[in-house]
């Protein structure tokens, strides 16, 4: 029987692309769907193949194996300027004597419009991104955050069905990161372009995206939401990826029913979700904001340990607790509304909720 179809048919697909640089391969056996309007971040490390990626959909490079389409069509064969994709680049490339206007204008050259529609067009993408009244100014008298918006008003003059992003907002302060974001998703929002975005961020990754890819070494070896890829990383290497995690080291016990398992570790028993053979080497994962620190009596699997280190970051406390066996786990927390703060030296109890560990390969 053939497989389903999907609700709406993809607008980029990429199948089993691969890219080397010789010996190298940047990008190995990629395969992907995008659905239209859909952000889909790019993340990971430097070096992971993800800018060679985002080069193979804009066609700046040929894939050595594997297809790319947009709308059912394939691409592959088309260089760049005939595929009906735009990229824009962490640099901006704004050309430094041309007005802002004559920037964003830039992008519809070679489409054929008219004077007027032309002008009408760059009027309504200076719109877009808030430049009214900019126009006529050059590049170098603005700010990063309005250079950026220039860029993206540029890059999406031709109305491609996909813009291609990398590191956008890499130029930027974290303050005008983090505003611009916002901008940027509402704009992406208004328009309905897709959106492929290249970063190293994590925390950006999670404030565009509908779906993050995480890519190592080449390969994308997980995609889902944000949220998804928090709770349930696929190995060590997207748990870290995604924020800090406490991996306590243990062998799993057997196939339980109703789904957990018990991991024997040197804190004790750990029940976590997760698969994998009984007897495997395995490491629990659990983010410092699960654990349950003080007051935790009573709970199952409640452990005791010392308080090492309580840091105030003002909407919560890091602290640092020290086990029985000597495994320091980090743990985050929200201010208690009043009362002390935890001291250093005081014994506490650490309860590991089993709905927040989760089993990955060791
Ligand atoms: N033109 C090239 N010639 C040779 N090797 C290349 C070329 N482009 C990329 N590579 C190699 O391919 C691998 C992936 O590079 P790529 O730029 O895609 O990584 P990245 O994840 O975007 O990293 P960064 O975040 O640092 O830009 C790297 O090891 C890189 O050295």
């Amino acid at each position: 029987m053939p497989a389903p179809l999907p609700p709406t048919a993809p607008l980029l697909g990429i199948e089993r692309i691969t890219k080397r640089f010789g010996p190298q391969t940047a990008v190995d056996g990629v395969s992907l769907d995008l659905a239209p309007g859909e952000v889909f971040c790019l993340l990971g490390p430097s070096g992971c193949g993800k800018s060679t990626l985002l080069r193979l959909i804009a066609g700046f490079e040929t894939p050595d194996a594997g297809a790319i389409r947009l709308d059912g069509a394939d691409l592959t064969a088309l260089p760049p300027h005939r595929r009906p994709v735009n990229m824009m680049f962490q640099s901006y490339a704004l050309f430094p004597h041309m007005s802002v206007a004559a920037n964003v204008g830039y992008g519809l050259k070679g489409l054929g419009l008219s004077r007027k529609q032309a002008a009408e067009r760059v009027a309504g993408l200076i719109k877009l991104v808030r430049l009214e009244g900019f126009e006529s100014r050059r590049p170098e008298t603005l700010s990063g955050g309005q250079r950026q918006r220039v860029a993206l008003a540029r890059a999406l003059a031709r109305e491609p069905k996909l813009l291609l992003l990398d590191e956008p907002l890499g130029a930027l302060d974290r303050t005008l990161r983090e505003e611009t974001q916002g901008e940027l998703r509402a704009i992406q929002r208004r328009l309905g372009t897709g959106f492929v975005v290249v970063t190293h961020d994590t925390q950006e990754a999670m404030a565009l995206a509908d779906r993050i890819g995480v890519m190592e070494r080449g390969r994308l070896v997980q995609v889902g939401p944000a949220r998804d890829l928090y709770e349930r990383p696929a190995s060590r290497f997207v748990a870290g990826l995604l924020g800090d995690v406490n991996l306590i080291e243990g062998r799993l016990g057997p196939d339980e029913p109703g789904g957990l398992r018990t991991v024997e570790t040197a804190l004790g028993p750990i029940r976590a979700s997760g698969e994998g053979a009984a007897g495997a080497a395995v490491v629990v994962a659990v983010r410092p904001e699960r654990l349950v620190v003080g007051g935790a009596d009573g709970l199952p699997g409640t452990l005791q340990g010392t308080l090492v280190e309580a840091t105030f970051l003002g909407d919560r406390i890091r602290s640092r607790i020290r086990m029985a066996d000597g495994t320091v786990l980090r743990a985050s927390a929200a201010l208690p509304a009043t009362g002390p703060m935890p001291g250093v030296g005081e014994a506490v109890t650490v309860a590991i909720p089993a709905d927040a560990a989760r089993v990955l390969s060791a």
